[in-house]
């Protein structure tokens, strides 16, 4: 038997195993982890920010996800995935363009999450990704190679360098089957959806089938981003729940409370994502902040910021106890959102007043001047973020406010958090 031969012969045994496995054995050889009930939905363009606190609110989400349509870079998406090295929850990267992707991305992020629309235009289906794996095979692959090796490669052996990039790269990707079924949203207008390709139960079960069967898709994700989707989409998980066994199943879109996030996983979603109602967390915190700082002259204990936040706002309502809402085993959202916005409150009072002490200093003076302070936020950091990370958060972010409060530089980009001083 010829070599080839013998290549053809294990690979098929691998695969009938792999089927066998899953389907007669029931296996569980999804790598995306079943236990993930919550993913969160992080936006790299400019005018989605996150609230001061970030690690206290993502520390009950079992995942976050780096990504959006709109507006987005690789330098955007890198400095974003900066940030996100002080969660406490896993964050991976979910982008819309191959050019998103970098060294520095790969290295930040547990692992790539590649969109395939099982309901738009070939393009979004086949073509995005065929763009991507061209790209990763001439370019981002040899050039990472490059890099590391200090040589260029070019002739046969750069070809197969970059052939073996991209097959690693996609080897190690998951991908997410998307059905999108609010035609009017930045997704559906990316994948060219519109109101013809809105899929009934029925047919969107047997393209998941297609997804779980054919494309192995990792993920079969329900997204009605911006809105949600109600009976519709209930009758649709469930569908889709009945028939597929190997795929996770995530519904994304609209979600900002405990009803509607139960409904859905009742229905048969294994995770919900959430989005938008997270980003609004930091539009909020940012203007208590601007009502504290000519509320309170001087030092503050969190106490009083947390019951004069309890009499300024209506927290019921606010988006830090929405958001916390959607995660069904945080039992109180309310009480643990009035403590993060009162956490993320004393924490910017804190460096308003370093800043004022150390107006136009040096990045190292300003980095000293914030070490030296003992912040009271970082016992409450302390509780969701190991070891020293929690001081290693309350320097690096303090720093970057304080110096971009005096238009100098700082290693961590804090354009990316609602507050400034
Ligand atoms: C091979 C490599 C390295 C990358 C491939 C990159 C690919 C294929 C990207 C596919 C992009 C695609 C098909 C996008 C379609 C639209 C979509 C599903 C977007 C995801 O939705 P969000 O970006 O979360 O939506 P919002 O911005 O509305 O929240
Ligand atoms: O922003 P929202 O509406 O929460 O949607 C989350 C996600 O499904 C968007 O891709």
């Amino acid at each position: 038997m010829s070599l080839p031969d013998i290549a053809t012969r294990l690979e098929r045994a691998a695969s009938t195993a792999t089927i066998a496995g899953r389907s007669l054995l029931g296996l569980d050889t999804n790598p995306v982890a079943a236990d993930w009930r919550h993913i969160t939905k992080v936006d790299p363009e400019g005018e989605k920010q996150l609230p001061l606190c970030y690690p206290l609110y993502l520390s009950h989400t079992s995942a976050i996800s780096v990504g959006g349509s709109r507006d987005v870079t690789s330098e955007n998406t890198a400095e974003t995935f900066d940030l996100l090295e002080f969660s406490p929850a896993p964050a991976f990267h979910e982008p819309s363009d191959a050019t998103h992707v970098t060294d520095e991305t790969r290295e930040q992020s547990t692992f790539l999450a590649i969109p395939e629309v099982l309901n738009g235009d070939s393009e979004a289906l086949v073509g995005t990704l065929g763009l991507g794996i061209e790209y990763v095979k001439e370019d981002l692959g040899p050039s990472m190679l490059a890099d590391k090796l200090g040589v260029s490669l070019d002739g046969v052996f750069g070809d197969r360098i970059g052939n073996f990039a991209a097959g690693y790269m996609l080897q190690d990707a998951v991908f997410e089957a998307y059905i999108i079924m609010n035609s009017d949203s930045a997704a559906a207008r990316e994948a060219n959806v519109t109101e013809d390709d809105l899929l009934s139960p029925q047919v969107a079960k047997q393209r998941a089938l297609a997804a779980e069967h054919h494309l192995e898709s990792e993920v079969i994700y329900l997204e009605y981003s911006g809105t949600y989707g109600g009976e519709e989409a209930v009758d649709i998980l469930e569908a889709i729940d009945g028939a597929t066994t190997w795929s996770r199943l995530w519904y994304g879109g609209g979600l900002d409370n405990r009803e509607n996030a139960q409904a859905v996983l009742d229905a048969g979603a294994d995770a919900v994502v959430v989005g938008d109602i997270f980003h609004d967390i930091a539009a909020e915190e940012a203007e208590l902040f601007e009502q504290a700082r000519t509320e309170f002259d001087g030092p503050v204990e969190v106490d009083a910021i947390r019951d004069w936040i309890e009499t300024t706002a209506t927290v019921p309502e606010m988006s830090a106890t929405r958001y916390l809402s959607t995660i069904t085993d945080v039992p109180q959202p309310e009480t643990q959102a009035l403590d993060y916005l009162a956490s993320g409150v004393s924490f910017a009072l804190e460096l308003e007043r370093i800043a004022d002490r150390t107006e136009t200093d040096t990045q190292s003076a300003i980095r000293e001047a914030v070490e030296d302070e003992t912040l009271a936020v970082e016992a409450d950091l302390a509780e969701v973020l190991n070891g020293s990370n929690a001081t290693a958060f309350t320097n690096s972010v303090g720093t970057a406010l304080v110096a971009d409060s005096q238009d100098g530089d700082s290693d961590l980009p804090s354009r990316h958090l609602g507050i400034s001083l």
